[in-house]
């Protein structure tokens, strides 16, 4: 018993989601005003609803990729192509959990956050997965919205106040998507390929596809500085955030030069510390301003 309900875990992609979760954990402590009893409780929910939307997601993607994952040598060791569990399991996993994550967020938190969860998950399942990703080289700028939404998930689970931050984060993750995609798609484009897939590496040519990741990379770094210079956090974010964008520049600068898959990946292998550095020292900066706390 213990053995199937492991398997079905690995089959929502914990790898994965730890970071979705991450930020709506963060979405949610940016929002609150003070720890008391009930905020931390809400703050919570508010994570326990992100990991079980994400998981949720991810098992109805899976799901739907299967004849590709069955064929791509990077996915084909999955527990649904693998067989450990069965596609109907798969599916129903799936609902359970998506539906759950949205009936908590409206009986214990807010609407308007359970819509965002609603609207992640359709995003990320029928738009992306089931439509785009085996038409468009472009499947993940639509379906990109889907990972952003966890922030506002966390914030408007918490408040129903606006502030630009949250939203900030949230077109931050949509830019990041690419970045953190494509890098990855043009170490695998050959088993995209043989799996039908259309991503940008895919179907466009190694400069094309160089020039597309290393523009993106510039706007993410361009759009992760906004916070301080809207004036939301002052210049230890600005600082930090300059150090971490180093790699990216480097690494898009090697993949420009060398074209090759190796560039890529460790492009790719940055980009996830990078968002939770990101969005590290958000929390950081926004905790100690409501306990500040000298640091020297
Ligand atoms: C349309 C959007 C996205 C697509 C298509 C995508 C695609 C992928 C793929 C193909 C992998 C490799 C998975 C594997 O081989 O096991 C991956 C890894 C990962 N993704 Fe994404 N991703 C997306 C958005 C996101 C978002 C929004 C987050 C978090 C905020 C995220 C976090 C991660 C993490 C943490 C990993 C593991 C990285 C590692 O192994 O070093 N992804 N993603
Ligand atoms: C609101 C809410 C909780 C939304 C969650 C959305 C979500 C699960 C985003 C994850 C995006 C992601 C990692 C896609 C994997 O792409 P892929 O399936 O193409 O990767 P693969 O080729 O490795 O299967």
């Amino acid at each position: 018993m213990s053995n199937k309900i492991s398997i079905y875990i690995k089959y929502t992609k914990p790898r994965v989601w730890w970071l979705l979760v991450f930020t709506g954990f963060a979405g949610a402590i940016l929002a609150v005003k003070d720890y008391s009893v009930e905020n931390v409780i809400y703050i919570i929910i508010a994570t326990v609803s992100v990991m079980l939307g994400s998981m949720g997601a991810e098992s109805l993607t899976n799901y739907i990729d299967y004849n590709m994952d069955s064929v791509m040598e990077r996915t084909k060791g999955r527990p649904l192509p693998r067989g450990e569990i069965s596609k109907k399991g798969a599916l129903l996993f799936g609902y359970i959990l998506s539906i759950s994550s949205i009936v908590i967020l409206i009986i214990f938190l807010k609407f308007i956050s359970a819509l965002f969860m609603l609207l992640g998950i359709f995003d990320n399942v029928v738009i992306y997965s089931y439509w785009l990703k085996k038409i468009s080289p472009f499947s993940i700028i639509f379906g990109g919205f889907s990972g952003a939404f966890p922030v506002l998930i966390g914030w408007y689970s918490i408040t129903n106040s606006f502030s630009w931050l949250p939203w900030i984060l949230f077109i931050l993750v949509m830019i990041w998507i690419p970045v953190h995609v494509w890098s990855l798609a043009f170490r695998y484009k050959d088993d995209y390929k043989k799996a039908n897939v259309p991503m940008l590496p895919v179907v466009y040519s190694d400069k094309t596809t160089a020039i597309a990741i290393s523009f993106s990379s510039i706007l993410l770094i361009v759009f992760s500085i906004i916070p301080y210079f809207i004036g939301i956090f002052n210049y230890i974010y600005l600082i930090i955030v300059l150090i971490l964008s180093i790699p990216v520049i480097y690494y898009s600068y090697l993949f420009i030069k060398n074209n090759d898959k190796n560039s890529s990946f460790r492009l790719f292998i940055y980009t996830a510390p990078y968002l939770t550095f990101i969005f590290l020292i958000s929390l950081i900066l926004t905790i100690l301003k409501i306990h500040p706390f000298k640091l020297i």
